[in-house]
């Protein structure tokens, strides 16, 4: 590696050009966002309004004036060329290119180029920056067949904690790189241990589909689900620093609230209605509720009424009833469309009676034909219109109706489970499972829009009714799912990816590997690691990119108050994580020793000083964690293991782990 220039105070003649390169691109691109401006601004306010919407224009200004975010992050050395590489196109007046958009096809290099296979590449150099500035660079001189130490990269992981996670653009990595810039038909399955860069991998990927596709992308949408709001509130920035402010990100939950969840379900409830078996009954109990046609229906067309026998309605009923499942091309007949069809199809035999008569009844009459009232109330007798939240009502609160749905699918106990008092529906004590249900048969009314492209996080935890509401997200697009088995806490976890693609509506998804942990210190990574036989005995273990001596501190002697004073002497946020039911003593005890800290909510976002609920902790990092009573967090729930491997997980610099009794048998020696 060629001299990394650390903090100077005499001049480097490297850092003065490259200061004044990134001043350069600054300025231009203030230009250009003050160009766009007055285009906006010249009288095209609905437009404007319309396309960008205030706030996206908001945001746009806000990020150019974001000193926080340098135009450029490194640069390429062709020995002919050099271009500098940033978050997104720079060009100066003349249309002359001043940074490359990390996500065009010429800044591949950057991500791929190694000593064994340069890419054309005689140098890389990656900047450093403190507070905005520039302070440092370091150069790799591929065409010399050496590669980087990596410092920058250490020093970008162990760059304290303010707030919400930032990007990783200026070092993504080859592995991470070939997922991020997948073909966009292709859907793909990351499996990664803690911390190797799933999600900012899925987040990438988002960002750089929507560059590459734009135009189709931009018409279909991207949508990102995340496992609560808290996760969503920690990732959010991400997308709009890369400047993405289009993309929709949500919970299941939030997908799925169609009804106001008042209540909860016991766990061995809330398992059986996340059961795929369940879609059958849905389906069955919709579609069942479609009757005989009993008598023939005089349709009034064009002044005369004909007479459309009851024979042929049955048969007209029985071909949409077919319809209702998915044939080979799987396109499937919704119920609201099955209804209408049905009424154009009894119209349409009238007309075909008229012709046959020497009548000539015009599209018009038809189609007021189908709008008649006796056509409607033949229909609402025969298939009548029905309302999601009624249906599941009407199937938890009736065990004779839910008895006829589920036969030969749940036996009576498993009904029995199913069961709640019959009480009006504005009152009924909807669940986060019901909510999944309600929106199974509004997916069976309707066709529910699709999105171009869905990244799923934390998806081993998904149930596969909450994969079949993702998979009715995604229509024709493709699919990023993230994940990580060892880290699957819910009841429906599997050993393996299969049937959570399937339920995803991509079976065929490939599965693909992430094994360099970046946020865990080596030390810690390799103490968690020792779970991983008794969690997920199939899955290779990660290795950290780095070390960290004194990073791992086990304590049985430790007063948590004390520990905590400690750590926040360093700058950075902590996270102390303990059992849920554990979280008021443990706040109160901070809060008595005078270190008051922020408790973390499903929809709260974290201060410097968090209690974190150990169901909480998923998908979140801290600078320091301190781990409170791991014995309590493993006894707390049935796959308390995986949790604890969760949370032991989650520090970037420093972990404590505090320990009244004894440790976990893997942990103990
Ligand atoms: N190539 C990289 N360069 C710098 N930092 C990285 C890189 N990849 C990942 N990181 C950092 O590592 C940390 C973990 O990343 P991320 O949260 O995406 O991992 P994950 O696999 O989703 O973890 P978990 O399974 O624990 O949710 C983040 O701080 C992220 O910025």
């Amino acid at each position: 590696m060629s001299p990394a220039a650390p903090e100077t105070t005499a001049p480097d003649p490297v850092l003065a050009a490259e200061r004044a390169h990134l001043r350069r691109a600054a300025d231009c691109l203030t230009a250009m966002r003050a160009a766009t401006a007055a285009v906006t601004d010249a009288g095209v306010d609905a437009w404007a309004a319309e396309r960008l919407g205030a706030a996206r224009a908001e945001r746009l200004r806000a990020l150019a004036a974001d000193p926080g975010v340098p135009p450029s992050f490194g640069r390429t050395d062709t020995g002919t060329e050099t271009f500098h590489i940033g978050r997104r196109h720079v060009r100066d007046a003349d249309g002359t290119p001043v940074v490359i958009d990390w996500r065009a096809p010429m800044s591949r290099p950057f991500y791929r180029a190694s000593a064994a296979d340069p890419q054309g590449l005689v140098r890389r150099r990656r900047f450093g920056f403190s507070g905005g500035e520039l302070t440092g660079y370091e150069d790799e001189l591929l065409g010399q067949g050496r590669d980087g130490d990596g410092r920058l990269l250490r020093e970008e992981i162990e760059r304290p904690r303010s707030g919400p996670m930032r990007d990783i653009v200026a070092t993504i990595a080859p592995d991470q790189d070939d997922i991020v810039r997948a073909p966009l038909a292709e859907s793909i399955c990351v499996q990664g241990a803690p911390g190797t860069g799933k999600t900012a991998v899925g987040l990438h990927r988002a960002a750089y589909l929507l560059y590459t596709h734009g135009g189709q992308l931009a018409r279909t949408g991207v949508l990102v689900v995340g496992p609560n709001r808290a996760f969503l509130r920690y990732i959010e920035q991400v997308l709009p620093t890369l400047g993405e402010v289009d993309v929709e990100q949500t919970t299941v939950a939030e997908l799925t609230a169609r009804v106001p969840v008042r209540g909860t379900d016991a766990p061995e409830v809330a398992v059986l209605k996340g059961d795929a078996r369940l879609a059958e009954v849905l389906h069955r109990a919709l579609w069942g509720s479609i009757a005989k046609p009993a008598d023939d229906v005089q349709v009034p067309l064009a002044g005369r009424r004909r007479r459309v026998p009851v024979e042929r309605l049955k048969r007209y009923v029985d071909d949409l009833r077919r319809r209702g499942r998915a044939g080979a091309d799987q396109q499937v007949l919704h119920h609201a469309a099955g209804r209408e069809r049905l009424a154009v199809l009894v119209a349409e035999d009238a007309r075909r009676q008229a012709e046959e008569a020497g009548g000539s009844p015009t599209d018009a009459e038809t189609r007021r034909a189908a709008r008649s009232p006796e056509v409607r109330a033949f229909c609402d007798a025969v298939w009548p219109a029905r309302d999601a939240a009624e249906l599941v009502h009407a199937l938890l609160t009736d065990p004779a109706l839910l008895a006829r749905a589920a036969r030969g699918l749940l036996d009576d106990a498993e009904q029995a489970l199913l069961r709640r008092p019959a009480g009006p529906l504005h009152r009924a004590p909807w669940t986060d499972a019901d909510a999944v249900l309600v929106d199974e048969v509004a997916g069976l009314l309707e066709r529910t829009p699709g999105f171009g492209h869905v990244v799923v996080d934390e998806a081993q935890d998904l149930s596969p009714l909450q994969c079949r509401a993702v998979a009715r997200r995604l229509a024709a697009g493709s699919l990023t799912v993230l994940g990580d088995l060892a880290q699957a806490t819910s009841p429906w976890s599997a050993a393996d990816w299969g049937g959570t693609l399937a339920g995803l509506g991509r079976p065929d998804a490939a599965v693909r590997p992430l094994l360099r942990g970046y946020r865990v210190p080596g030390e810690v990574l390799d103490y968690a690691n020792r779970l991983l036989p008794l969690i997920a005995p199939g899955l290779p273990a990660a290795t950290a990119v780095r070390r960290g001596p004194g990073s791992l501190r086990v304590r049985a002697d430790g007063v948590l108050p004390d520990v905590v004073r400690e750590l926040a002497a360093r700058p950075g946020s902590i996270g102390v994580v303990c059992a849920d039911a554990a979280v008021p003593g443990v706040a109160a005890a901070l809060a008595g020793a005078g270190l008051p800290a922020a408790v973390l909510t499903d929809d709260g976002a974290a201060g410097p000083l968090a209690v974190v609920p150990a169901s909480l902790a998923k998908g979140l990092e801290f600078d320091a964690v301190v781990v409170v009573d791991p014995a309590a967090i493993v006894a707390a729930e049935p796959r308390g293991l995986h949790r604890l491997y969760v949370v032991l997980t989650r520090a970037v610099s420093t972990l404590v782990v505090l320990h009244a009794g004894d440790l976990p048998e893997p942990l103990a020696e």
